[in-house]
């Protein structure tokens, strides 16, 4: 970076569109719609949005999964307008050879990840996976300490190294599926419902140790979650997905003080316990609520 210049951001997009092509009975889909968004280096975002918003799409595209063709099914999102710039790469029509520098620097913990840690694999093997698949020939001595201080910096003991996923519970599943996403040492981790299928009282130490990781490794983050008391624990502000438009960016103070959107303006009289969010108040007919606004923001 030249001195002066302004810090090139963990990940832009502008008027970013992102669609499912047609496949079998289905027509196209966008599933995300003209979005500008920005993530400064070091910050932590978080995304919110009820299911089906595009959080995932989102998280598939700016993390090259969706072009990588790994995880997430057959049919790829595709940047069908605008454009996502991760790291420094456009994302529209990026070539192998730039997408697998790409993912080197950008941790996906995809939403899946700890249920489908692959069992036949001890910790150790999950963990130094990623990195023989890059190199087969990396040096073994190394290896083997790199995957000790990722399970230790994830706060599991070291006897966990030999164990099957099976053996573990939920939680510590979790916790290496985060080992295995930060072992390039990465400068964005894109984390989709790092809590989902995690106990409830288990819940909040998982949250907590990916911002403490956060801090101590200073990456950037954008942090998926229909959970907005997950997202209160560890991100500066807050972007809100409804039907794969943003319909709300800030702090969380600032986005529900002054909601924009009757999306946004449900969930917000959800959080004060207002009973008139589930009446005619915030009815508008452009917007369809399938679904309670309280539902998807727990502040448990
Ligand atoms: N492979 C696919 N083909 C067609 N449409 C898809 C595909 N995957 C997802 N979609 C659609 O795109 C929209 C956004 O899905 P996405 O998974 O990104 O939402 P989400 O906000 O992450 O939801 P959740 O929290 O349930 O994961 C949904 O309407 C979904 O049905």
């Amino acid at each position: 970076m030249t001195r002066g210049a302004a810090p090139i951001p963990a990940f832009s997009t502008s008027d970013l569109t992102i669609e499912y092509p047609p496949h079998g009975a289905s027509g196209a889909f966008v599933a995300v719609h003209g979005l500008t968004l920005r993530l400064e280096p070091g910050e932590v975002l978080g995304l919110l949005g009820q299911s089906g918003s595009g959080k995932s799409t989102l998280a598939r595209v700016l993390s090259g999964a969706a072009f990588t063709g790994r995880g997430g099914g057959d049919v790829r999102p595709q940047i069908t307008g605008g454009e996502a710039t991760v790291q420094g790469y456009r994302m529209r029509g990026i070539r192998r050879r730039k997408l697998s520098r790409l993912t080197f620097g950008v941790g996906h913990l995809a939403q899946d990840a700890a249920a489908t840690l692959p069992s036949t694999l001890t910790v150790a093997e999950i963990v130094a996976e990623p990195v023989l698949d890059r190199d087969r020939r990396y040096d073994r001595a190394e290896l083997e300490t790199l995957v000790a201080t990722m399970v230790d910096s994830v706060r599991l003991p070291l006897t966990v190294l030999t164990k099957f996923p099976y053996e573990l519970s939920n939680g510590q599943r979790q916790r290496v599926a985060l080992a295995r996403a930060l072992v390039f040492g990465p400068a964005l981790l894109i984390a989709d419902e790092p809590t989902a299928g995690v106990d409830a009282t288990v819940r909040d130490a998982v949250v907590d140790l990916l911002g403490e990781l956060q801090r101590e490794r200073a990456f950037s983050a954008l942090v998926i979650s229909s959970d907005l008391n997950v997202l209160r624990r560890v991100a500066d502000r807050i972007a809100v997905l409804h039907q794969g438009i943003l319909v709300g960016l800030g702090t969380i103070d600032e986005v529900f003080d002054d909601p924009r959107h009757p999306y946004v303006a449900g969930l917000a009289a959800a959080l004060l316990g207002d009973p008139a969010s589930d009446e005619d108040e915030n009815d508008d007919d452009e917007y369809d609520y399938e679904s309670e606004p309280g539902e998807h923001v727990s502040e448990n």
